[in-house]
């Protein structure tokens, strides 16, 4: 039986209820290390309904602390109501928690009651608050909402004790108090007494397709430290810093494109302080340009203009910059505060402005950071090397991190074993701004993930558990939401398709993009379900995966399997798709969605006939030798074809409906008549025709999903 979760005590309730159906007792005592109120929960557990509450959380799950902690209190206060004498129960506890007002009320009919503590209402969203170090009980009562009796108990259970409720808290301490109540933390860092020195820029660079993004970066990495000081050894880290003859330096993400901003942004990392937005000069803004200027918006991250190509003699910057102002960029030029520089990459023209107006921004917004202290950085991308094990492209932007230090990366922790500068060269420190590669983590972290320094191995571990557990209760209850959708489609809507699929990139922070983004074709109508997402390149056990589970394959920058894999993929009938531009994949795979679509059929009327005569055939019938009735028609809309389904009308209401079994045009048989044209007509046991009746052609077409990328990059299926 588990009591311990990595530090934190709590039960499964797989073993709870196997305790609940054997030895309750046994589980409760232990749990509390007191027999006598252990022996007396047994009973008030059925007495308060307990048994069935806890049934009812489902196999496989934790029990929070909390849920036991309200439990007894409940048991507490019915056996204060039930009876003083028969119980004798005379604890600090009982004292603490029980409530003397109804002893003639009968316990057995007692609800269950909720604790003194105020619980959030779990069908609402989830709540963020903000923690920093040194808070106290009082404050994180105030922002959970939670009594400061229930939190310090929590407290009790995760190791630690203070002795008043006024004492400092450390910030990991808050924060696994409120990932024990459920909910999330925004980790604030005081610089309050620190001194602050002017850091470096971190700047992405963002924009269309082929306009430039690439080069630009190589162009710069060119002028880079990189370059200089290591005699152009080749960058193995996604960011790289430039520095300015005057000193200064600007630190540039080597991960271009949104992809990774967003999902560095998602997770809250704050990690770019300026885009620079590539516009090719030939081309002019693009569905994706508008996109980056959404994205930076969005953060708040300000924007430099690159007009790229200018070497080009189609290049017209001045077009690009109307453009871009009448998308709502605010031109310098214009009177705005966008600063706009035209370069082109390859002729390596106008480098100096570009760097220039970054320093300028930077300068306007007074980048500072504190650099004494524990550090506070931010994932840029995470991967996994055979010999080094997993780590991580970090920038620090704050406080010094330090070789040997225990770190929570996200979900994951370590012990720093090793701090690679840009060119791999092993240092002890890295400093604001600095982008650095860490060794030593136990596992893989995700693009803008924290990293966080914490005092020891013990709690770097308990942190890490608390977040996986954390993460693990959140999928679980988006993957809950998702089956709920299928089960309980709409009634108008048709049906569902839904595409397992698995997916393989090259880096972790790619992975997160290539799935969000492959999330955001689902709709009432599509159901892209990730069944299973990693690292690396595409193995024989994805295909086993994805043959388990009828999924596809779908790879974004990682090289072509071996020959062994896509051969028993091409056994197996596992579609494999690898890209490396995202509007491809999703391209692509929208296909394969609209291809194994069946698609929602609809009858359509496609003409309609006026009964201008009636002739009547004896015995004439094919199967029964019965009159045939034949309706002399002119079509006076669309068409009318032989072996579709007629409908006749009179007066406006349908008083037949049968498949057509003859159509004639002057004693020929015809597939089809057109408007305005005269045809006799029989429908299958149909002999009451009247002059003025209207017969309409009914035609079943199938409509198959289309897959619909518009112009300004967003992409969906539209049913
Ligand atoms: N003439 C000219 N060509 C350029 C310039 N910059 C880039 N190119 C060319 O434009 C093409 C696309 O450049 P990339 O740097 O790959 O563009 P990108 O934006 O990184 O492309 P993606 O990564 O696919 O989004 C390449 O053929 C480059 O050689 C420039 O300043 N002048």
């Amino acid at each position: 039986m588990a009591w311990r979760v990595a530090g934190v005590k709590g039960i499964r309730t797989a073993s709870l209820s196997k305790a609940l159906s054997t030895s309750w007792d046994a589980a409760v005592s232990r749990f509390y290390s007191n027999d006598a109120v252990g022996s007396k929960f047994s009973l008030l557990s059925s007495m308060s309904g307990l048994s069935d509450k806890s049934k009812n959380l489902g196999v496989g799950k934790y029990l929070p602390i909390q849920h036991l902690i309200r439990c007894f209190h409940a048991s507490l206060e019915l056996l204060a109501r039930r009876s003083d004498e028969q119980f004798g129960l005379k604890t600090a506890k009982k004292e603490k928690y029980v409530k003397r007002e109804s002893r003639t009320q009968p316990p057995v009919e007692a609800p269950y009651v909720a604790p003194k503590v105020k619980r959030n209402n779990k069908s609402l969203p989830e709540r963020t608050i903000d923690i920093f170090d040194g808070m106290t009980i009082v404050e994180l009562a105030k922002r959970t909402g939670e009594s400061i009796s229930a939190l310090q108990d929590i407290l009790v259970n995760v190791g630690e004790t203070v002795d008043s409720e006024f004492d400092p808290l450390g910030i990991d301490i808050a924060e696994l108090i409120a990932m024990e109540i459920g909910v999330n933390v925004k980790r604030l860092h005081s610089n309050v007494g620190a001194e602050l020195l002017p850091r470096a820029p971190v700047v992405t660079v963002m924009g269309h397709v082929d306009h430039g993004k690439t080069s630009l970066l190589d162009a710069l990495r060119q002028t880079s430290l990189a370059a200089k000081e290591a005699g152009g050894i080749t960058q193995h880290i996604g960011a790289f810093v430039v520095r300015m003859p005057s000193g200064a330096s600007i630190t540039f993400l080597d991960t271009p494109g949104h992809a990774a901003f967003s999902a560095m942004r998602a997770r809250g990392a704050a990690v770019t302080d300026i885009v620079v937005l590539v516009v090719a000069a030939d081309d002019g803004v693009m569905p994706q340009t508008l996109e980056a200027m959404s994205h930076a918006k969005a953060a708040n991250v300000p924007i430099v203009v690159a007009i790229n190509k200018c070497d080009k003699p189609a290049a017209n910057p001045e077009r690009v910059k109307l453009q871009l102002a009448s998308e709502g960029l605010l031109l310098e030029e214009m009177g705005g505060d966008v600063q706009v520089v035209q370069v082109s990459a390859t002729q390596r023209i106008g480098l100096n402005d570009l760097e220039e107006a970054l320093l300028l921004q930077s300068e306007l917004m007074e980048l500072k950071a504190r650099i004494d202290g524990p550090a506070q950085a931010y994932v840029v991308e995470a991967r996994i090397d055979k010999g080094r094990g997993p780590f991580a492209t970090a920038i620090v932007k704050a406080g010094t991190l330090i070789c040997g230090q225990h770190v929570v990366v996200g979900a994951e922790w370590g012990r720093i074993r090793a701090i690679r500068d840009m060119v791999g060269k092993l240092t002890e420190k890295a400093r604001p701004a600095m982008p650095v590669e860490i060794e030593g983590l136990r596992g893989l972290p995700m693009a803008g993930d924290d990293v966080i320094v914490v005092e020891s191995e013990e709690r770097a571990r308990m942190l890490s558990a608390g977040r996986k557990k954390k993460l693990e209760k959140d999928r679980l209850q988006k993957v809950g939401e998702e089956r709920m959708e299928i089960a309980n489609p709409s009634e108008e809507a048709p049906e569902r398709v839904e595409m397992p699929i698995i997916v393989k990139a090259d880096v972790q922070g790619t992975v997160q993009a290539v799935t969000d983004a492959l999330r955001s074709l689902n709709s009432p109508q599509v159901f892209v379900n990730v069944v299973h997402v990693g690292v690396g390149p595409i193995s024989q056990s994805d295909v086993d995966l994805a043959q388990a589970c009828g999924a596809c394959i779908v790879g974004f920058n990682v090289r072509s399997p071996p020959n062994s894999v896509t051969l028993a993929a091409a056994r197996a009938c596992i579609k494999i798709k690898i890209h490396r531009v995202i509007y491809h994949l999703l391209e692509d795979i929208g296909n394969l969605i609209v291809e194994k679509a069946p698609g929602t059929s609809e009858t359509q009327v496609s003409g309609e006939a006026q009964v201008l005569n009636i002739f009547e055939i004896k015995g004439r019938s094919k199967s029964k030798g019965e009159d045939v009735k034949i309706a002399g028609c002119r079509v006076t809309d669309g068409h009318v074809t032989k072996s579709s389904t007629m409908r006749l009308l009179r007066s406006g209401e349908v008083v037949f409906e049968g498949r057509c079994v003859s159509l004639k045009q002057e004693k020929h048989d015809v597939e089809t008549v057109g408007k305005g044209n005269e045809c006799g007509l029989v429908i299958c046991d149909c002999h009451d025709f009247r002059i003025g009746d209207v017969i309409q052609c009914l035609e079943r077409i199938t409509r198959k999903p289309k897959f619909i990328s518009s112009d300004n990059g967003a992409v969906r299926i539209e049913c």
